[in-house]
């Protein structure tokens, strides 16, 4: 793709700030976007084209991974950005904006029209900033016409539908790239190849040799400067609904030799229809909801969610959600798969366990205890690595114990989400965004447990923070005689280590 237009609505705001100009830059300098670009910022702030520019800089030079030392690519980079200052809800500017991309358009010799419209604003704009694009000829250009949205994408079922209903007045759903970061994470784009590519895993992938899959997103922050949205959403809505769903796809879904076209859309959906419905009534046996207390992290004291600013002090949103889903497909009977994640959690740690059937230890009881499971670990963040957890004899002390082979991916310069997903959007690669069906699908699977939150028929458990969350979040895996991996490393060193001498 030579040429294209950038809309970003949201210019002035944090997203844009942290995220998405850095992105640019990182692509720009990686000559990945295209020859002749337009960005038009928009927001309600009213800067001057040269302004904007500053905040641009400002913005690359805080956050870009890449530091913009050559002051003759970082002004040939601002070039590329105006700004115009927009309502959303202002129908007459709509015209007044059009008028501006055209003239770019004409300015850098742009004749294909290609048009991205980034919707990097509160989701109660998307359906009007939509019908605008659409009512004032912006969305008519000669080339094509791509629409970003950030999540969330809905706050239950309903509003997700009634927003994709007004979305599609406008855009046609190839039209539309729904983000989700963890989709755009080096680690989890890696996972279908992890599996696909390597025969002795691909073999192992099914109920015959997995005993159990344990998927984590714990974090030591806690509510920030979101109150006012998270107070409303929760953790079940705010990553359980869509990147813990994701990372549960994109580990469980069908290998790609089962589905010729290695469609991984198509594969995600084909899983979550097959995920079992949790009923209202049945949540409490497999949901736990969890939410934090003061206590410590890293030696800093940190306060109850109830104190945080903003909170309401009788608040009962979850900060932490666990739950143990089934998967009704042969390949998978039989297999829990564990989902825990929360705020204030004792480390920031994004990883995939999975735990192999240990046939040793089943087959000779105590016997074989001294025979460790084999896991394979993908770490997402912090640092991106995959390790496997083998048994091995320590030719020193003659004791078996467990090694691990770990493979690390190179940090240094490793791309950012938003730079893969931008730069997917622009060549029109919509595999690691989220279709209409996958999020319909999974608000179908969450909508009972909602409302169970809804009618409080599960008890909120508190914990500490700087802990793992409630103990209550063990006791789902202890059901199955399984315990969450790497919660206390050094405990299970020495669990695992047996003198065989
Ligand atoms: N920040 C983040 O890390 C993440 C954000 N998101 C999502 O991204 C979106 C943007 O978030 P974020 O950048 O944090 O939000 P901010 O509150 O920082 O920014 C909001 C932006 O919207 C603009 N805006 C607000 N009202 C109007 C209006 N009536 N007309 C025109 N522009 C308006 C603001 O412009 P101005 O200030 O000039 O009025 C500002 O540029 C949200 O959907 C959020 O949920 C998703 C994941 C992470
Ligand atoms: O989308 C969100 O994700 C972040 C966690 O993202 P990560 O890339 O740091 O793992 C979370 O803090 C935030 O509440 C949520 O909205």
């Amino acid at each position: 793709m030579d040429s294209m237009t950038l809309i970003l609505f949201g210019a002035t705001g944090d997203l844009a700030k942290r995220k998405i100009f850095p992105a640019l830059f990182n692509l720009f300098v990686e000559q990945k976007l295209p020859r002749r670009l337009s960005v038009i910022g928009l927001g309600r702030k009213p800067y001057a084209d040269s302004e904007f520019q500053a905040h641009v800089e400002l913005a690359v030079r805080t956050f870009s991974r890449r530091s913009p030392e050559d002051r003759l690519i970082l002004d040939e980079f601002l070039r590329s950005f105006r700004y115009a200052a927009l309502n959303v809800t202002n129908k007459e500017g709509y015209r007044e904006l059009l008028a501006l991309v055209q003239a770019r358009e004409q300015e850098l010799g742009i004749s294909e029209q290609n048009r991205m419209f980034y919707l990097s604003v509160a989701p109660e704009f998307f359906g009007v900033i939509a019908e605008n694009i659409k009512q004032s000829g912006l969305g008519s250009g000669r080339g094509w016409k791509r629409l970003i949205i950030e999540k969330p994408f809905g706050h239950d079922l309903e509003s997700a539908r009634a927003l994709n209903d007004q979305l599609s007045r406008a855009f046609d759903e190839d039209e539309i790239y729904r983000i989700d970061h963890y989709l755009g994470k080096p680690m989890v784009q890696n996972l279908d190849t992890l599996v696909s590519a390597n025969p002795f895993l691909k073999a192992l992938w099914n109920n015959r040799f997995i005993a159990n899959v344990q998927i984590t997103a714990s974090e030591t922050v806690g509510v920030e400067e979101r109150a006012a949205y998270y107070d409303g959403a929760g953790a079940i809505r705010d990553m359980f609904q869509n990147h813990m769903l994701q990372l549960l796809m994109m580990t469980a879904m069908p290998t790609a030799s089962q589905d010729t076209t290695g469609n991984i859309r198509r594969r995600k959906s084909q899983l979550l229809k097959l995920l079992r419905p949790i009923s209202k009534e049945n949540a409490a046996n497999h949901v736990i909801r969890g939410q934090y207390e003061a206590g410590t992290i890293q030696d800093q004291a940190v306060a109850a969610y109830r104190e945080e600013p903003g909170v309401d002090p009788a608040s009962t949103t979850d900060t932490f959600v666990a739950a143990r889903l089934w998967i009704d497909d042969p390949a998978w009977e039989g297999v829990p798969f564990y989902i825990r994640t929360g705020k204030r959690m004792k480390e920031k740690s994004t990883r995939i366990v999975v735990e192999f059937k240990n046939p040793l230890r089943e087959a000779s009881g105590n016997a074989g205890r001294e025979s460790v499971p084999n896991l394979l670990i993908v770490q997402i963040n912090p640092d991106e690595k995959m390790s496997l957890q083998l048994n091995g004899k320590n030719p020193l002390s003659g004791r078996m114990e467990s090694v691990h082979m770990d493979f690390a991916m190179p940090t240094h310069q490793m791309p950012e989400a938003y730079e893969l997903l931008l730069s997917d959007a622009m060549r029109g690669d919509a595999t690691f965004f989220a279709k209409w069906e996958e999020v319909e699908l999974a608000w179908l699977w969450i909508q009972p447990v909602l409302d169970a939150f809804e009618e409080n028929l599960l008890p909120l458990h508190r914990y500490p923070a700087g802990s793992y969350g409630p103990d209550a979040a063990s006791v789902l895996l202890e059901e199955q005689g399984f315990h969450w991996w790497l919660d206390d490393a050094s405990r299970e060193k020495e669990l695992l280590e047996v003198d065989i001498g």
